[in-house]
């Protein structure tokens, strides 16, 4: 005889499947989302207008380390249901050290680009983007590309045709959508691409972030132990050498 829950029927204590797959869905439709992009790109701009917060005027200053920002989609305002917190990390060539520590917990990459900046400026800008796409903690994850500023000669389509979008997207096997920040209707088809292919690869993302958690976490394990150990090493060394002499 199994044990039964003692609660009413429709609780939601963990021993309850539908609790549990209540719990599972939960998690399922709560998302992380990493906002990079170059310093100045617009990012701090755009984390306030998907959060729904006001910019204050003197807050004009650069991101010196990372700053959060909540979505909330509503079901009546959609589909489904989905909170998502956005990190932003800084962008200057100091803060992009610091952009793969948080690869591997992001469900998905939002990229924010200058779409008026020089054809120098924006080359640089999609490299670096190839570049953080390459990194095995972030491959095959999705990006929504976010043009910031306005650009009357320069349309998203030139953008993609231009810097092979298409084809930086399937070398890293991550789905790619383009949007423009000052354009609301087209933010928001965006951020509904994005949080719908979300939640339909939810159950494997999550497993796929446990797993490049787990290894980030030994990694950082194994460079310990060898870096104690070869302290160890060089102490042995010193005694030996002392004890040969004698
Ligand atoms: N007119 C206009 N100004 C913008 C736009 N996007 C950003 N800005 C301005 O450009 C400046 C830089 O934008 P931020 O959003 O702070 O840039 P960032 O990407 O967060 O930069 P870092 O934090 O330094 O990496 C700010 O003063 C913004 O007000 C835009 O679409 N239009
Ligand atoms: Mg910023």
């Amino acid at each position: 005889m199994g044990l039964l829950c003692g609660k009413q029927p429709g609780c939601c204590c963990c021993c309850c499947p539908a609790a549990a797959a209540e719990e599972q869905l939960e998690q399922q439709q709560r998302f992380k989302l990493l906002l990079l992009g170059v310093a100045g790109s617009g990012k701090t701009q755009l984390g306030h207008l998907l959060s729904g917060r006001q910019r204050a005027d003197d807050d004009r200053s650069a991101t010196n380390g990372v700053r959060c920002y909540q979505l909330q989609q509503q079901q009546q305002q959609s589909e489904f249901a989905a909170v998502a917190s956005i990190t932003e990390v800084g962008g200057s060539a100091e803060m992009q050290r610091l952009w793969p520590h948080y690869y591997a917990s992001s469900h998905a990459l939002i990229y924010c680009y200058d779409i008026g900046g020089s054809y120098e400026q924006l080359r640089r800008s999609f490299e670096l983007l190839q570049r953080c796409l390459q990194h095995a903690a972030l491959r095959g994850k999705p990006v929504l590309l976010v043009a910031s500023r306005d650009s009357e000669s320069v349309q998203l389509y030139d953008i993609e045709h231009a810097f092979n979008l298409e084809q930086l997207a399937r070398g890293s096997n991550c789905p790619l959508h383009l949007c423009h920040m000052l354009q609301p209707a087209q933010l928001r088809a965006g951020m509904q691409w994005l949080l719908r292919l979300l939640q339909a690869q939810a159950p494997a993302l999550a497993q796929r972030i446990k797993y490049d958690l787990n290894l980030m976490s030994w990694q950082q394990r194994k460079r310990t132990l060898l870096s104690s150990s070869k302290l160890a090493q060089v102490h042995r060394q010193r005694f030996h050498r002392a004890h040969r002499k004698v």
